[in-house]
């Protein structure tokens, strides 16, 4: 039978050699890349008809980072499919990342070395800013776009996969400002949120068949990356890069290395996985890729406290949507 694989920031990066990868293993597959750039997801689209000529791709226009495009794309793909096998969730954004040189140079003579270049943990900051539909950027595209579209098709789903980080960190998060209205590390807290996430759906929807893993893709060159650094500066110290991987194995550094632990969740059996567990890309000093379970740190009782909190925001954004519909209408008659 033909299998359904939705995947979200599918025209670059990690998402598309994850494409990649999922055709070379069953060409029977039907992909659907789901990108808010209709001219960049064509492009990448061509590109996987080059090296497979008879795949099944489609492209579906969504931007997770708005709440009517959420709803308008859930609405094509139920009257597309009946089902989806596999949805990646792997859109997301670092907007102006700050690399804070001072914290970098204090972390390679200290004892956390080997930590600060897994996880970037101290130094490295973001600025968010509020999207129109009045939420935080990086926690409406990271987080909560991926939650209302699990919410609109949930009952096309089976298992689900986040593109999650080591830089998810506990301390960044905070419960009671969820979207990181007040800190500069909404990146980190919306990774932990998506990990928090992950284990509620799992306590609440396992039962009833729906299964979701997170994954690390270590430090990968991509669009990302380049928004932190130039791609040239990258290009010139990777032979640093190299040599960090033979100490960290995290710098997985292409993103077909970085996909390897989605590629890996694609062929493992759903109820064989630990809901607690990150599954790590990893790449060895000789360049050999593999996956690696990690416990996460993360408590069951605020996960659940945390999916309620999504599910009222949820109700106040569809509220807020419908009465300025109703606004419109009403002029529109007018
Ligand atoms: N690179 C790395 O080292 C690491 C990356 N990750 C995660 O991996 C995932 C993929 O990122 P990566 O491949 O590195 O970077 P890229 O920038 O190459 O890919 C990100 C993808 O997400 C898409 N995207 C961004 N915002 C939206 C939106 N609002 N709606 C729809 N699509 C959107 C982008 O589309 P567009 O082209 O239109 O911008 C792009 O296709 C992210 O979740 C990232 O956080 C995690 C750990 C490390
Ligand atoms: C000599 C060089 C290797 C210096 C590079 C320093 C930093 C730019 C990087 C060290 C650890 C990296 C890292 C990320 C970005 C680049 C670093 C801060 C990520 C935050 C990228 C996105 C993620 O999701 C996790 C990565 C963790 C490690």
């Amino acid at each position: 039978m033909e299998r359904v694989v939705l995947i979200t920031g599918a025209n670059s990066g990690i998402g598309l050699a994850l494409c990649e990868r999922l055709l070379t293993e069953d060409s029977q597959l039907r992909l659907c890349l789901a990108c808010r750039n209709m001219q960049r997801a064509e492009a990448a689209r061509s590109a996987l008809l080059t090296s497979h000529s008879n795949a099944h791709v489609d492209l579906l226009q969504l931007d997770v980072g708005s709440v009517q495009s959420v709803l308008s794309a859930a609405q094509e793909v139920k009257a597309r499919y009946n089902r989806i096998d596999f949805l990646y969730l792997n859109a997301g954004i670092m907007p102006n990342p700050q690399l804070d040189l001072n914290a970098f140079f204090k972390g390679l003579f200290s004892r956390n070395v080997v930590r600060m270049f897994a996880t970037a943990e101290g130094i490295l900051t973001q600025q968010d800013r509020l999207n129109s539909d009045g939420l935080q950027e990086v926690f409406a595209t990271n987080l909560f776009g991926h939650f209302l579209l699990i919410r609109e098709l949930e009952p096309l789903l089976s298992r689900l996969v986040w593109t999650s980080s080591s830089n998810a960190r506990r301390s960044a998060f905070s419960m009671e400002d969820m979207q990181h209205r007040e800190g500069r590390e909404s990146y980190s807290s919306s990774k932990y949120a998506s990990d928090m996430l992950s284990l509620a759906l799992n306590r609440q929807k396992n039962s009833q068949g729906l299964f979701s893993s997170v994954i690390c893709p270590g430090l990968v060159m991509t669009n990302l990356t380049y928004g932190i650094l130039p791609s040239f500066f990258w290009t010139l110290i990777m032979p640093v890069m190299w040599l960090i991987r033979i100490f960290t194995n995290t710098f997985t550094l292409t993103p077909h290395n970085g996909a390897e632990a989605l590629h890996w969740l694609f062929l493992q059996n759903p109820e064989s996985l630990d809901p607690r567990a990150k599954y790590h890309s990893l790449t060895s000093g000789l360049g050999t890729n593999y996956t690696q379970p990690r416990q996460m740190d993360i408590d069951e009782g605020a996960s659940d406290v945390l999916y309620s909190k999504l599910l009222e925001l949820e109700k106040e954004v569809r509220r807020k949507l419908s009465e300025e519909n109703a606004d419109e209408e009403i002029s529109a008659v007018k």
